[in-house]
């Protein structure tokens, strides 16, 4: 609206997945990796305060391909082979919010040249640091 002072609340978070090879142990089903994608906040903080739920929609050949977190911790844990997008949609307390915001991650279960794997844990992990935009009229 025009000359109305807009308030700007930032949230910053974190999103992605890691993922741990089963090695020579390969499930029955062919599965070789577990892997978990998250959203969690970059500082420490209860991100249910304006989170209302957290949708996971996982690939279409998952069972309950949509799943749906109300309380932290937001995350999905799945075993697997393969790598493919993962469409994670926020919805918030705010009553006069009606948007949602929609992220989209490649699970990532294959390290790459610049990829970092915690050795101790077998973890490979793939995540980015992004922020939620609030602006309310003031
Ligand atoms: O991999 C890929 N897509 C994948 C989709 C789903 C995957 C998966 O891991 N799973 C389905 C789930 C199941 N468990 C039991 C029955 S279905 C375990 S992998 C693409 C293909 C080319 C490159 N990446």
């Amino acid at each position: 609206m025009e000359g109305v002072k807009k308030e700007v609340i930032v949230k910053p978070i974190v999103y992605g997945n890691v993922s741990t090879n089963f090695g020579k142990k390969r499930e029955d089903k062919g599965h070789t990796h577990q892997w978990t994608v998250y959203v969690r906040p970059y500082s420490n903080e209860d991100m249910s305060v304006w989170v209302k739920k957290v949708q996971f929609t996982l690939h279409e050949t998952f069972e309950n391909r949509i799943r749906q977190i109300t309380q932290p911790p937001y995350e999905v844990t799945e075993t697997g082979w393969g790598e493919f997008d993962i469409l994670i949609t926020l919805f918030f307390n705010d009553p006069d919010c009606e948007d949602f915001v929609t992220l989209s991650h490649h699970v990532k279960l294959f390290p790459g040249k610049q990829d970092v794997i915690i050795k101790a844990k077998n973890l490979l992990v793939s995540e980015v640091y992004d922020e939620i935009v609030f602006t309310n009229p003031s």
